[in-house]
């Protein structure tokens, strides 16, 4: 995805991203948000226009190398069971809807502690595994950090006039305030999608800069709405300028979109990603979101990030399934595996 396109769209990987395989059983309940990372936060770098618009993207290569990832990968039994228990540890349990209420973010709260059945994760021998996050809207932040209180799960916000991102730029900046001072620990904020379509990334960097600084410790989640972005080279030059604004993730969409979370549109942003780790040193997380609902998605998507960026991209300090609907179908998939039947989704209701 920089200017030297290999074959499959682009460079081959330099990390030692180790390939996916039926042996891989990944340890299932790691709880590792961003405070209890050994990473150190991405600080950011000067703006390097040279480097953001030397990227490239050649989609019909991206493309074919996306197209042969579902099926190819399929772990099994055990195995897929482990990698089940691993996604759910990475989901941003999400409600994001205009009829939230507090009651049913107590609820998905609740889910959030404990995702999985206790009966289901006896018969896997497992206990002590939450979600990797809760993500609400700023008015449901108390309800939240109180659901949640007494457990490391973290709560993040939507922020910047989410979705759209067109508020005024100084009530923008204040409503991540107002989110970080009510209890979020991680912020999601939208960038101005017109600073990518008409090519100001001077404006894009400035922006992206500000809303960091206005986290302070929080996190920062920087939402490209790639849906609207246009092109792949956008959404990789966007993702290059947000990271060296300071992003502590960059993540796909809003889920609001009429396009959301594409395996295209990941392999782009993961391999930027990759580039300003081998270039900088800094680790920066990804989030795809909107739209991934079933497990058997959410294995293609821990089958790329090991794949392209290696296992220390597994955890939950740099990856997160932004996802709403993704872990009643999980844990349908592991009722099957503990019991041999399906149940009906009903059973499953909340996420
Ligand atoms: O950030 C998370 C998304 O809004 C969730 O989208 P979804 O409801 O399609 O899973």
């Amino acid at each position: 995805m920089d200017s030297q396109t290999a074959e499959d769209g682009t460079q081959p990987p330099k990390t030692s991203a180790a390939k996916p395989s039926a042996k891989a059983k990944p340890t299932a309940a790691a709880t590792q948000d961003h405070e209890h990372s050994d990473l150190p936060r991405n600080p950011g770098i000067a703006l390097d226009l040279d480097w953001a618009l030397s990227l490239e993207a050649n989609t019909s290569a991206i493309e074919r190398r996306c197209a042969s990832l579902p099926g190819r990968r399929s772990v099994k039994k055990d195995y897929q069971a482990a990698w089940l228990l691993k996604a759910i540890s990475l989901i941003d349990l999400t409600t994001l809807s205009g009829d939230d209420t507090e009651a049913r973010v107590r609820r998905l709260c609740a889910k959030a502690r404990q995702p999985v059945r206790a009966d289901i994760l006896s018969a896997l021998g497992i206990d002590g595994i939450t979600t990797g996050a809760v993500c609400v809207y700023h008015d449901m932040i108390p309800a939240a950090v109180r659901a949640l209180h007494g457990t490391h799960i973290p709560v993040a916000a939507v922020s910047t006039g989410f979705p759209a991102g067109l508020s005024p730029f100084h009530l923008r900046v204040e409503e991540i305030r107002e989110s970080v001072r009510a209890g979020a620990k991680e912020i999601d904020i939208v960038i101005s999608r017109r600073h990518v379509l008409s090519g100001d990334w001077q404006a894009l960097y400035d922006e992206m800069k500000a809303f960091r600084e206005a986290c302070g410790d929080a996190h920062v989640k920087a939402i490209l709405a790639t849906g609207e972005l246009g092109t792949l080279r956008n959404v990789a030059r966007a993702s290059m300028i947000c990271m060296m604004a300071g992003a502590d993730f960059i993540k796909t969409s809003t889920g609001k979109e009429s396009v959301n979370a594409t395996l295209p549109v990941s392999l782009v942003m993961i391999r930027a990603i990759r580039e300003y780790y081998e270039r900088t040193g800094f680790h920066v997380g990804y989030k795809p979101a909107g739209g991934i609902s079933k497990a058997k998605d959410a294995l293609v998507y821990l089958s790329l990030m090991k794949e392209e960026l290696g296992n220390r991209w597994l955890q939950p300090d740099l990856f997160r399934f932004g996802a709403s609907s993704l872990l009643g179908d999980i844990e349908r998939q592991l009722e099957h595996h503990v019991t041999g039947a399906y149940s009906a989704g009903y059973r499953h209701p909340m996420a």
